[in-house]
């Protein structure tokens, strides 16, 4: 599913479009950088998401008929509306591939296009890109955290409105099994999953018929929830009795579901009543606010949680919300362009640039990122930023260019991927990561330099602008 009309965007777009095609600045080349200044959540990396959402949306980006009349009524141009009624996105992109582990201040992805394309597309670029990659770096650390336990999306009723539904598909990207999201499920081919609600046992008043009568109706797959009257004098001894009726029809119980309390004691203590019953098979999962510093407590407590089920801290991105990822014009009609800031993480990088990702002769990360101009060759010095006297030799190190095309002139130029390959791809990309980057209290700082070519290109343009 794609969004397809182009005013889901800013009126400021539209509003700066109509004077570039008024003043016949429109159809002049402009390069765009996407890239972000600081990784969520004060970890030590971002894995990011979206890409192939804003690829299938970018085919479908128009303004039908009913947009023009809208927009005819906000006073727009006929003549420019005129103009919108053939837009079409045909420009390039050159991208990280989705599920990539990305870093701060390096573009993850560059448009080329005529300006007016280029601008149009941006503020939907950002929603999807920035959302996406901030829930699948959520879901990430949960994963590093949880390792091989089965971790699923409950988020749906928490989310921010629709945004539930790429969040389950982020969330999958970043290392979850599945989700309860069943439109998510349907239109992205995620595994669904769930167990029951405290209203379905509290209907019944009577929990051991709720039991029986679900399991009766879902025996694959089944899971109880134990905790709506008491979890360890009748949820599990309900749950216990139950199983041994499945077994009987040759059926087994999947789970029991653990949802309040101190999820430590109870796991430990319903894992015990199981064991003792001969249900050694039946898993234990457990919800209620978890979050990756809650997953962590719990396995410290060596919890006999098998499943973790997580909604609001996963798809709200708690605490941070958001990523504050842009898209800043780095060239325009021949000429490089920058924005100075008294902020100087917050001067922009002029002209076309390629993202090297730095590896030993084993072909192992060593933590460092170069950024180069496309059209310089081969580079021998990585400069900080900017710290004068930081830098760092290249001799050596193997390269592997990040920005690959995959867009052009409007048609994708790379095969769709399945969320699956996206999930592989995170998977083999974070094992790629050293340690000291992931965990979650001061972790390791991955260094993003820049060659010396594009720190004159930059220094240049900063002392042309001053002196204007
Ligand atoms: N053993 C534990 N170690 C660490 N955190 C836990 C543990 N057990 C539960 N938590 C977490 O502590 C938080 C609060 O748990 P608490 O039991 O107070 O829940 P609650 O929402 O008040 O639920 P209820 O009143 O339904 O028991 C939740 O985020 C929960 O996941
Ligand atoms: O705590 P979260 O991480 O957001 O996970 C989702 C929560 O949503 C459900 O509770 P809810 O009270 O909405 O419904 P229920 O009656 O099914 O428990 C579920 O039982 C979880 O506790
Ligand atoms: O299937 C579940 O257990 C579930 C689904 C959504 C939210 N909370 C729980």
């Amino acid at each position: 599913m794609s969004l397809y009309t182009a005013t889901y965007t800013d009126l400021y777009q539209l509003s700066m479009a109509q004077v570039y095609f008024k003043k016949d600045r429109h159809s002049q080349q402009a390069v765009f950088d996407y890239y972000f200044r600081k990784n969520p959540f004060n970890g030590g990396y971002t894995i990011f998401a979206g890409l192939e959402n804003v690829l299938d949306s970018l085919k479908e980006f128009r303004f039908t008929e009913e947009d023009l009349d809208y927009l005819k009524t906000q006073n727009f141009d006929a003549s420019f509306l005129e103009y919108l009624k053939d837009f079409r996105f045909r420009g390039s992109i050159f991208s990280v591939l989705e599920g990539d582990v990305v870093f701060p201040n390096q573009p993850i992805l560059r448009v080329e296009a005529s300006l007016i394309e280029a601008q149009l597309i941006e503020t939907f670029l950002l929603n999807m890109l920035n959302f996406q990659s901030l829930i699948a770096t959520k879901a990430c650390r949960m994963r590093y955290i949880a390792k091989d336990r089965t971790l699923l999306d409950f988020g749906l009723r928490r989310a921010h409105g629709p945004g539930g539904y790429y969040a389950s598909r982020a969330a999958f990207i970043g290392g979850f099994n599945g989700t309860s999201n069943v439109l998510a499920g349907k239109n992205f081919g995620l595994p669904i999953s769930g167990t029951m609600a405290h209203s379905f046992i509290q209907s019944y008043g009577d929990e051991l018929q709720a039991f029986r009568d679900f399991a009766e109706h879902r025996p694959k797959n089944c899971v109880l929830l134990v905790d709506t009257y008491n979890t360890l004098k009748s949820g599990v001894p309900n749950a216990i009795t139950v199983a041994k009726e499945m077994e009987v029809r040759g059926q087994r119980l999947l789970a029991i579901r653990l949802d309040s309390g101190d999820l430590a004691y109870f796991a430990k203590q319903s894992r015990k009543l199981l064991d003792e019953a001969g249900l050694d098979y039946v898993q234990i999962a457990a919800s209620n606010q978890l979050d990756e510093y809650v997953i962590k407590s719990l396995q410290e407590q060596q919890a006999p949680i098998d499943i973790y089920g997580v909604g609001t801290n996963l798809v709200i991105g708690k605490p941070d919300a958001a990523l504050g990822g842009v898209y800043k014009l780095a060239f325009y009609d021949g000429k490089p362009r920058i924005k100075i800031s008294e902020n100087i993480a917050k001067i922009t990088m002029p002209h076309a640039k390629q993202v090297y990702r730095l590896k030993n002769d084993k072909g192992e990360w060593v933590g460092s990122d170069a950024i180069g101009l496309t059209s310089e060759g081969s580079f021998e010095v990585m400069e900080h930023p900017f710290e004068v006297y930081k830098s760092m030799r290249l001799t050596g190190l193997q390269r592997e260019a990040l920005l690959q095309p995959v867009m052009e002139k409007g048609e994708r130029s790379f095969a769709t991927k399945t969320l699956q390959e996206i999930a592989d791809y995170r998977e083999k990309r974070f094992a790629q990561l050293p340690t000291e980057y992931k965990r979650f209290n001061n972790p390791h700082h991955y260094k993003v330099g820049i060659s010396e070519q594009l720190k004159e290109e930059r220094d240049r343009l900063i002392k042309l602008h001053k002196s204007l």
